[in-house]
């Protein structure tokens, strides 16, 4: 099966830095990839590489099994990738509904219309469980609301792959849940997803395979249970001194 996403030894300096180094990893059509690791480990650079907003210094990036390496954000959109930010980052003179709108109106499909655009958006508003909040300013929306606003924006693109960088960060656990839910639906539409994540129960619920950055580098890769178990991937996010001491009693 071709991946929908393949990366060949992709890599990016900065200066001195190394922060991705010789990634190659494929994403089939269908599935929801978990990329975990610890901070700084280089798991948005990643991201900012698959979609073009930075450069690859070594490397490649296929989309669909075309060559995108170097192409410009908007050309990778229009290959059918989207992403949200981690800072979230709305248009402020704009209703919540408008924001969306924006994103429809960017897609590759849209005829450019406002108002069908504006019927669009709320049907994602409605998928991703706000469109009750379509008139507001996104300045007025919750923590948990803003990146439900972020996800939107990112589906009115339309994609087939969609990336999602920590948008379960600073949640609480009853509005994880939606989340989750959210995802796992994309899934069954046949969306592919790459889910960047530190909340553990996330990445366990939605995954299909879990790739582990470790100072720019893959350091596992494989089915979410037997990587979250694995002594480096633990060693990684806890320390040494943790790790062995888990082995131990996992040994006794
Ligand atoms: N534009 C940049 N210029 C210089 N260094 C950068 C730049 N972007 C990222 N870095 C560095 O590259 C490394 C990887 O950063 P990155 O943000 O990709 O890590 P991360 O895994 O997403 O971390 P976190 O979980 O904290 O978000 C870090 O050492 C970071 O300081």
């Amino acid at each position: 099966m071709t991946a929908l996403l393949e990366t060949q030894g992709l890599g990016r300096r900065f200066g001195g830095l190394q922060a991705v180094s010789d990634v190659s990893f494929g994403v089939p059509a269908g599935q929801v990839l978990g990329v975990i690791g610890p901070n700084g480990a280089g798991k948005s650079t990643f991201i900012n590489l698959v979609t073009g907003h930075i450069k690859p210094s070594s490397g490649k990036v296929l989309i669909g099994g075309k060559d995108m390496t170097g192409a410009k954000p908007w050309a990778i959109a229009h290959a059918g990738v989207a992403r949200t930010f981690q800072i979230v980052k709305p248009f402020r003179g704009m209703t919540v509904r408008e924001n969306v709108a924006v994103g429809v109106l960017y897609g590759p499909s849209h005829s450019g219309r406002m108002a069908s655009a504006l019927e669009r958006a709320d049907q994602v508003l409605e998928e991703v469980g706000i469109v009750h909040l379509g008139g507001r300013a996104p300045g007025e929306l919750s923590v948990a609301d803003a990146r439900r606003l972020e996800f939107a924006k990112a589906l009115a693109l339309d994609p087939k792959l969609l990336l999602l960088d920590e948008v379960m960060a600073g949640l609480r656990p009853s509005e994880i849940e939606p989340s989750l839910e959210l995802i796992l639906g994309l899934k069954e539409r046949g969306l592919t997803v790459i889910v960047v994540e530190h909340v553990m129960k996330a990445i366990l619920a939605v995954s299909d395979q879990v790739m582990v950055l470790h100072q720019g580098q893959i350091l596992t890769s494989g089915d979410p249970r037997t990587v979250l178990s694995d002594p480096r991937v633990i060693e990684a996010y806890l320390g040494k001194r943790y790790a062995d001491r888990r082995e131990g009693r996992a040994n006794a």
